[in-house]
């Protein structure tokens, strides 16, 4: 499995967000990462990420313990996109990508032929190769994210995260960006988990849901997540209810 929960437990002091969760997620799957505001879904994604704290149980990266992988080979694991705008005047997009190849290079950050080779294809892969020497304060939201999903592609790493990708974007790029996480699980055969209130997206574009239904989560294929109830009772009481024959969310 490319990752894998042992049972683990989240909290903050004594506020427990998640308890005794285990769950596997496999290769060449999109998975996304659905919860009520303040569950628990960025705590568990930098978690895995090795960002965060475990206060039980342990993650496993394709079949290893994270706490034992040295920080060399953990950046060659796992790859984090944040939400955080990264707009950094002057540095053009390639050299962004090229962060990416931090765990490859040498003391200095040398790049090889290999490591610029990696940047080009991964700018490619995301269709931003024109954009490879335009600056990111310059960019839109869209383009921006386009790049640091580049940045975590170029970073090589068989399981990538990203914490709500779609959050600043306008509905028909959060549908490609979606569409693009899911081509790269399934034609570069990553393990990509990503956080989104995009309930439409999540169900209908992912291969599974994990819920957080505090202190639970449910990891469900997304056909099964959408009949399985789980979703009505996410808003239960609230003026919004989910309908599960047209998956869809509408007012009470
Ligand atoms: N460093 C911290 N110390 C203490 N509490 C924290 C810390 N970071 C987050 N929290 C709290 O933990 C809970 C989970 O936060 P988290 O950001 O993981 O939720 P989330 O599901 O990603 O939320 P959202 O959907 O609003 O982005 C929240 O109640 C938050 O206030």
């Amino acid at each position: 499995m490319s990752i894998a929960l042992r049972h683990i437990t989240l909290a903050y002091g004594d506020r427990r967000l998640l308890e005794d969760v285990s769950a596997d997620f496999a290769p060449q799957t999109l998975t996304a990462l659905i919860g009520r505001n303040g569950t628990g879904k960025s705590t568990l994604l930098r978690a895995i990420a090795g960002l965060g704290p475990v206060a039980g149980g342990s993650v496993e990266l394709c079949g290893r313990p994270l706490a034992e992988l040295p920080p060399r080979q953990r950046a060659g694991t796992v790859g984090f996109v944040t939400t955080d705008k990264v707009r950094i005047a002057n540095l053009p997009c390639r050299d962004v990508v090229a962060l990416g190849r931090a765990p490859y290079t040498d003391w200095i950050g040398r790049m090889q032929a290999a490591d610029r080779a990696a940047v080009d294809r991964a700018l490619e892969l995301v269709g931003m190769s024109a954009f490879a020497r335009k600056t990111m304060d310059r960019m839109s939201d869209g383009e921006c994210q386009r790049v640091m999903i580049a940045r975590a592609l170029a970073q090589d790493t068989p399981v990538i995260l990203l914490d709500e990708p779609t959050a600043f974007l306008d509905l028909p790029n959060r549908y490609e960006l979606a569409s693009l996480l899911r081509r790269l699980a399934r034609d570069e055969g990553k393990c990509i988990l990503f956080s989104t209130h995009d309930l439409d997206i999540a169900l209908s574009l992912c291969d599974a849901v994990a819920l957080i239904d505090t202190p639970s989560l449910h990891l469900l294929p997304a056909g099964a997540m959408a009949r399985s109830g789980l979703i009505e009772r996410l808003f239960a009481g609230e003026s919004a209810r989910f309908d599960p024959e047209t998956r869809t969310v509408k007012l009470r």
